[in-house]
């Protein structure tokens, strides 16, 4: 049987476990590592997967090894795993701003690496991944990671060079959309709404535009100016957000976050 192993049972190393056992991956195919005792008990008495304090305990044996911690404990991870890596196993990386090259460097000769950039909305099967390929991953190792992906969500193959500013798009960009959710409820309450009702309104509003954005391939533009009547409100809301730069801002707070994601995958 297929094992694999997960290193690092954070926020997102849970969020793919939980959508590869939803996907129906036997838990008996998994194995969590994690160094903090009460995220063990958790995960094992949460999904009843085999967890491992130790990577390299996780790694014996394991056909694919899946890296979710952060990505400043990535150069002390590395050489716990080498030792124990099984010959031909691949390793998928979630890190954000780690390279293919950084992991390569600091595994066995020939390793095949795979990097990936998901996202938390992998929670409910709508994640959005992407995949890039190292020096010795073969289409069939990139298809595995593809698969993994696929089963929690959307995958797409992307040249290693696109990884940053993946990372400052679809892998932060939950939380630019949670924090305008946030804008819009405190706004609703500011505008006298109690916080439950604010709450349901802009929660719909979000998913509503979220499907109709999806699934009437329209553009955003178009779908913008069926909301915006002549004289109306909207057009009146717009012109304050025009009026503070808000695309700007968005611009460059994402310009930020794959700097970022470019500093995080520097050698030191
Ligand atoms: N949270 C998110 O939305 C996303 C996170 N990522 C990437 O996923 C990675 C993990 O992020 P989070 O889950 O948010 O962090 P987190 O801090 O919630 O989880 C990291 C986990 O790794 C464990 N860990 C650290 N070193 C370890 C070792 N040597 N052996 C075993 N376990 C070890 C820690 O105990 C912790 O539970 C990061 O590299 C991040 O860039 C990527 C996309 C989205
Ligand atoms: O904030 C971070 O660094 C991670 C990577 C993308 C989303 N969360």
């Amino acid at each position: 049987m297929s094992r694999t192993a997960l290193i690092g049972t954070g926020v997102m190393g849970e969020t793919l476990l939980a959508g590869l056992l939803h996907a129906g991956w036997a838990p008996t195919g998994i194995v969590g590592a994690d160094r903090r005792e009460s995220r063990r008990h958790e995960l094992e008495g949460r999904y009843g997967v085999k967890t491992e304090e130790f990577a390299a305990d996780a790694v014996a044996g394991a056909d694919t090894v899946i890296l979710v911690v952060k990505p400043q404990d990535v150069a002390d991870l590395l050489p716990e795993i080498a030792a124990n890596l099984a010959p031909g196993a691949v390793v998928v990386s979630l890190c954000a701003g780690v390279t293919t090259g950084q992991l390569e460097d600091g595994l066995p000769a020939d390793t095949p690496v795979v990097r990936v950039m998901p996202n938390t909305p992998a929670q409910v099967s709508e994640g959005m991944a992407a995949v890039s390929a190292g020096a010795h991953a073969s289409a069939v190792d990139l298809e595995k990671a593809v698969d993994i992906m696929e089963a929690v969500g959307k995958a797409i193959v992307v040249p290693e060079r696109y990884q940053d500013a993946v990372t400052a798009l679809s892998g932060s960009g939950p939380a630019y959309l949670f924090f305008v959710v946030e804008a819009m409820i405190d706004a609703g309450v500011g505008l006298g709404l109690p916080r439950d009702i604010s709450t349901a309104l802009v929660n719909q509003t979000m998913y509503g535009s979220a499907k109709l954005l999806v699934e009437s391939e329209r553009h955003p533009t178009l779908l913008r100016e069926m909301v915006t009547s002549p004289a109306g409100t909207t057009a009146a809301a717009l012109r304050h957000l025009e009026e503070r730069s808000v695309k700007a801002a968005f611009m460059a707070a994402i310009e930020a976050a794959r700097d970022r994601s470019e500093e995080l995958g520097r050698r030191d």
